[in-house]
């Protein structure tokens, strides 16, 4: 794919996104697009109180590429599984954050919390051993595992050994979880780090899908080759991340521009990975299309909110999984359960960060609004439905 970035003269730049657009809009690819916004339309799920016009996607040619804006509300309701009082504990989702050290508590906390506000029946934290006990403080309702270790704490012989049993103490776990997020809070120590990369192997040997944030994008843009070709694999940068991502992917700076583009090209050299840039929209790609979600949140920009939208997106993609595993798709729509676990997570995000704001106004933090994730998902998808 061409990244053209920023090359053209304007007025020949106008006329190519047109013609592009056009063709784009004619081609299999979009009839192909569109289709799959129909099939998620929402049917039995809603009552089929969704009008039909609120599920067909906006096409845009924002930023020098077709854009999709993403019908959230209706792949919320179509992924999110009723409260079956046949199912048991787990069958809603078992999640892992693996995060937490000395400076950070709180991004683990409330990836970890998210995960079980929005529906996840058990969350875990893998964190080093002085962030155990303050996160276990926060909240008795999370399973915290005090293994992870810094570079400070190992003598330098010891490091393989501790190491490999740092490893062997998550394998234990990690087949039980339906998604892992790993960087919240997890800070940079070198020692960690490498033990961290053993970890992402795993899961990917595992078949664990993996939402990559905070310091595990430190960790992933300075070693690619961890995510490499892992169609399970999703990553979650914030303006900062993206841009170290882009240098060090695609050997340029981030161009506003051609932001579609950019972001495609980005998703198709790593290879198979899902990608959502945050920003005031979303956008969200796999390397075939980009979506976005512009829903407004809130105006604050507290610290924290990407803690909550990495937890969300990690059981929205196994709700997205579990849902197109059920329910077999017509082959040719390919969705990809990733894509639609980012735009959950990201709308919930937004809605219950708008709910927030209203009532707290400047003073909105992050555990205001993860107490609105509850009444977000309840206001799309009623519980007793
Ligand atoms: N309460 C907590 O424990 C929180 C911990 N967090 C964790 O903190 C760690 C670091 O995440 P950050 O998002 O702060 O990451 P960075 O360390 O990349 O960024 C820190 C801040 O520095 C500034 N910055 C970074 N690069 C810049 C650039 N090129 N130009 C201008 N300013 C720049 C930005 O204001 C940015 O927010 C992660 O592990 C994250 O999960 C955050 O999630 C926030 C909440
Ligand atoms: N300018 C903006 N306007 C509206 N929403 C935004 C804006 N910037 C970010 N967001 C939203 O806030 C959420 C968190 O994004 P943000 O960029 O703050 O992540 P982050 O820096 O990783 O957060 P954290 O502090 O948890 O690490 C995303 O859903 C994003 O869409
Ligand atoms: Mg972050």
């Amino acid at each position: 794919m061409s990244l053209s970035m920023g090359a053209c003269p304007h007025a020949w730049q106008q006329h190519h996104l047109h013609h592009r657009g056009r063709m784009w809009a004619a081609s299999p690819a979009f009839r192909r697009q569109l289709f799959l916004l129909r099939s998620l339309a929402p049917t039995c799920a809603d009552g089929g109180r969704a009008s039909s016009s609120s599920l067909r996607p906006h096409l845009m040619y924002a930023a020098a590429g077709p854009v999709y804006e993403a019908d959230a509300e209706a792949v919320v309701r179509r992924i999110t599984p009723p409260l079956d009082r046949a199912r048991h504990k787990g069958q809603a989702g078992k999640i892992a954050i693996i995060g937490g050290c000395r400076e950070y508590t709180g991004a683990p906390y409330f990836a970890a919390i998210s995960a079980l506000r929005v529906g996840a029946d058990l969350s875990h934290v893998f964190c080093t051993k002085d962030a155990a006990t303050v996160i276990k403080s926060y909240s008795p309702e999370l399973i915290v595992h005090p293994i992870l270790e810094e570079s400070y704490s190992v003598r330098d012989d010891e490091r393989e050994s501790v190491s490999s049993s740092i490893l062997a103490e998550v394998i234990k776990w990690m087949e039980r979880f339906d998604c892992i997020v790993v960087g919240p809070g997890l800070g940079r120590d070198s020692f960690l780090m490498d033990c961290v990369g053993n970890i992402m192997r795993h899961a990917r040997q595992a078949n664990i899908p993996t939402v990559v944030d905070g310091d595990g994008l430190f960790l992933i843009t300075n070693n690619i080759g961890l995510v490499e070709d892992n169609s399970l694999a999703i990553l979650t940068p914030n303006v900062y991340e993206y841009k170290r991502l882009v240098q060090k992917v695609l050997n340029c700076e981030v161009n506003e521009e051609n932001a579609s583009e950019q972001l495609t090209a980005l998703c198709q050299k790593i290879g198979g990975v899902t990608i959502m840039r945050k920003g005031k929209a979303d956008l969200i790609s796999d390397g075939k299309k980009v979506t976005q979600v512009s829903t407004f949140g809130s105006p604050r920009r507290c610290g924290g909110q990407g803690d909550i939208l990495s937890g969300s997106v990690a059981v929205f993609s196994s709700w997205a999984r579990h849902f197109l595993l059920s329910n077999e798709q017509p082959k040719e729509t390919s969705v990809n359960p990733m894509v639609l676990g980012c735009i959950a997570g990201s709308l919930l995000l937004r809605k219950a960060a708008a709910l927030a704001f209203e009532k707290n106004k400047r003073s909105t933090v992050t555990t205001d609004i993860i107490e609105f994730l509850g009444q977000s998902l309840e206001d799309i998808c009623p519980a007793g439905r």
